[in-house]
């Protein structure tokens, strides 16, 4: 007889929604004048990085006459200043809807614009981040990334299109794909997750993992421009299921650190797995067999390693002198607001649900093995 299912629905549970339309495939960018209407919009403001402005120019092309204009500014981090400004920019140009393509960071600025203004956001992502799929945008306000939660920053459509992602770069594209890995892995072990978010997570992590070598060897391949956007579509919807560990030590690094943002979480994610196949192995067997694999912390720093990006705290600039200030400002959570828009129960990584707890001591265990860079030992 096979073994009894976990039971993944929690009655007092609190999950979160993913956006309400999705468009998937390559090509589908040419609808994207009609996702505009479908919103009741006419004049949409497209927001996209500097480096950017022909992807911009291109999809202000397919809008037509209902584009509002360009907005090519955003950054990561999102500056509440820069979300302010946009949002007047926006109400200068009566914009009655935002079109963010690109990066985590155009899907930010059009996060923080609608947090600000309330207008709907049609998001058209590039990258494997899986931004545009919650409601989350961390901001930085005094000078310290603060973590927002709301639904006026849940994108209303998000239009996947691999063709618009075959330009970009095989390093951003391997750092944004572990972003989008780290997503599924942080999530599973939360008894919190909901039974439709957890499945996401396993196929994302097997879709990830899958593709990523391939992509790689071919970034002109439009299947496996097409297959991550897949998974970074299910590495987002898991991101909605709760924040944990994973993201706790990663934050750490790039708020505080300036490790950028994909970079951050590769470095740390094959040693934060080795400490939740430990302490919550039944769940992360579940994804190990997804992957393919009986040594699934193993495997992470394999793949981490064999697509080129650090595995040591040292290439990422760290050193032995770091050690107390990340271990302190990862357990501190300082990336988490008391703003009135933040919802605990989605952030508190030390929630009810969370088997791992970010304490001082796992951070240790953490900080230590990467700051070694060794294969992890298998433990399980
Ligand atoms: N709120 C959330 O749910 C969430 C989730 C993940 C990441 N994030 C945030 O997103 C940001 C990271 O996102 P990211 O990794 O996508 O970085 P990014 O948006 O900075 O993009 C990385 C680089 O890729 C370039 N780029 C994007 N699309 C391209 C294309 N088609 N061709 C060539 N170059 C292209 C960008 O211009 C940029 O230089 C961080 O600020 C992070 O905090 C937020
Ligand atoms: O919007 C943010 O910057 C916070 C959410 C986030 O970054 C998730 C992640 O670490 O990828």
């Amino acid at each position: 007889m096979r073994p009894a299912p976990r039971s993944f629905a929690h009655p007092g549970g609190l999950h979160n929604q993913t956006p309400k339309r999705v468009v998937f495939g390559p090509g589908s960018v040419a609808g994207l004048r009609d996702e505009v209407a479908r919103l009741g919009a006419s004049r949409a403001l497209v927001v996209t990085t500097p480096g950017r402005t022909e992807l911009g120019d291109r999809l202000a092309g397919e809008i037509g006459d209902a584009c509002a204009g360009l907005l090519p500014e955003a950054v990561s981090q999102v500056p509440i200043e820069l979300a302010r400004r946009g949002r007047d920019k926006a109400e200068s140009m009566d914009a009655d809807c935002l079109v963010a393509v690109g990066g985590g960071a155009a899907t930010g600025l059009c996060k923080g614009i609608a947090y600000e203004s309330g207008l709907p956001i049609i998001a058209v992502p590039t990258t494997y981040s899986g931004s545009e799929m919650t409601g989350y945008c961390g901001m930085t306000i005094d000078g310290v990334k603060r973590m927002h939660e709301s639904q006026a920053m849940r994108a209303s459509t998000v239009v996947y299109d691999a063709e618009l992602s075959l330009g970009l770069p095989a390093a951003v594209s391997a750092a944004s794909a572990l972003n989008a890995l780290a997503h599924c892995i942080d999530v599973v072990p939360l008894s919190s997750v909901s039974p439709l978010i957890l499945p996401a997570a396993i196929e994302g992590a097997r879709v990830i993992t899958a593709t990523l070598p391939r992509l790689l060897a071919d970034p002109s391949s439009l299947w496996a421009r097409n297959e991550m956007l897949y998974g970074a579509y299910l590495g987002g919807a898991a991101l909605t299921g709760g924040f944990a560990l994973q993201h706790a030590v990663a934050h750490m690094l790039g708020g505080s650190f300036g490790v950028e943002h994909g970079i951050a979480h590769a470095v740390v994610l094959p040693y934060v797995t080795a400490v939740l196949v430990e302490r919550a192995p039944a769940p992360l067997a579940r994804v190990a067999e997804a992957v393919g694999t009986d040594d699934l912390a193993g495997f992470v720093w394999d793949l981490v390693h064999d697509v080129g990006l650090p595995v040591t705290l040292a290439d990422v600039g760290l050193d032995a002198s770091d050690r107390a200030r990340a271990i302190e400002i990862s357990v501190s959570a300082d990336d988490h607001s008391d703003d009135a828009f933040l919802h605990p129960d989605t952030h508190d990584q030390n929630r009810a649900g969370n088997p791992v707890p970010v304490t001082g001591d796992v951070v240790a265990e953490i900080i230590d093995a990467a700051a070694a860079g060794e294969r992890p030992r298998r433990r399980r």
